[in-house]
């Protein structure tokens, strides 16, 4: 079998589109437009391109942009001087303070400044506490853009067996908390996990989110089973000083025994910035006391 390949990159557009109709009539009702600020502390190149095209996405679904870039030796009460600044500001939405944070600050303690109601990384243990018990808050980025891939390649996940390999406060837990809520059987694997290739083997949905590069095989894989593969990992190419990126699953092997498999790129990374505008958007409804309908973006 040669798996279907899932389109996260034409998805993420497809979203974006419908959040750019939804932001307009937000400028239109709220007299402002919707704005999502940006922390970023540092100068990690991998996140600088992450925080950039996070703002030309803003930007490009008619939302306001505001980056605040930190030197990399700032100490943590500025940063979370900048927080609470970011918690006051009625222009100000969403906040996202770009992740990792340098080793002298403590991301528990910046993620914890976060008004929750702006949380749209869905980070604050408040949010984390909701969702886990079903009430409406911000659901983490990634984890929400897998269940939106899944239920456009499946329709319901009710009853399926759901294997997350990986156990992340970002991506594992709550993706398993999202298919919970589906009403998946849920599995967490992770490192410590006896017997791996026989648990993946188990599943009707798979999603990798360990870090590992193209660990989980494709004789792992149930025949027609859907794969989500969360991995982004920069390893040497073929060609000398060239790198390329690969995901957590062997894509060659496991394409041919997947039913549908998202690649890597152009699969889960897109939509993670795509969901990010949509739960701006949201944030803005919520939080300007104007209705919207959040099922339909
Ligand atoms: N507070 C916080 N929230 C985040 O959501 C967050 C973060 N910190 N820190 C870093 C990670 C990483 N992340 C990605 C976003 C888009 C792609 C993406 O668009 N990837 C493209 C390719 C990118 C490339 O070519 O390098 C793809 O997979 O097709 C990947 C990774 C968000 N993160």
């Amino acid at each position: 079998m040669t798996a279907q390949i899932i389109d996260g990159k034409a998805f993420a557009a497809g979203l974006r589109e419908r959040v750019g109709k939804v932001a307009a009539d937000f400028e239109a009702k709220a007299g402002r437009k919707a704005g999502l600020a940006v922390v970023l502390v540092g100068e990690d190149p991998a996140s600088q391109v992450y925080v950039r095209n996070k703002g030309k996405q803003t930007i490009a679904c008619g939302m306001e942009s505001f980056e605040h870039k930190l030197a990399a030796d700032t100490s943590e009460a500025d940063l979370l001087a900048v927080v609470e600044k970011l918690n006051a500001d009625p222009a100000v939405d969403g906040i996202l303070v770009q992740l990792p944070l340098p080793s002298h600050m403590n991301e528990q303690k910046v993620i914890a400044a976060i008004n929750p109601d702006k949380d749209v990384d869905g980070f604050h243990v408040v949010n984390v506490g909701r969702l886990s018990t079903g009430l409406p808050g911000f659901v983490p980025c990634t984890p929400l853009g897998c269940v939106m891939l899944l239920k456009d390649q499946l329709g319901s996940l009710s009853g399926l067996d759901a294997v997350v390999v990986g156990r992340s406060n970002i991506v594992g837990k709550p993706m398993a908390q999202l298919l919970i809520a589906e009403s998946c059987t849920v599995t967490v694997a992770h490192s410590r996990t006896q017997d791996l290739p026989e648990v993946v083997r188990r599943a009707d949905i798979v999603v990798a989110a360990v870090g590992r590069p193209e660990m989980i095989k494709g004789e792992w894989i149930k025949p027609g089973a859907t794969v989500i593969d969360v991995g982004i990992n920069r390893v040497a190419g073929a060609e000398e000083g060239k790198t390329r990126l690969v995901g957590d699953v062997d894509f060659g092997s496991a394409s041919e025994v997947a039913g549908a498999i998202t690649p890597v790129p152009g699969g889960v990374g897109p939509m993670t910035i795509a969901v990010l505008l949509r739960n701006t958007i949201v944030a803005a409804h919520r939080n300007a006391g104007i209705a919207l309908d959040e099922s339909t973006i």
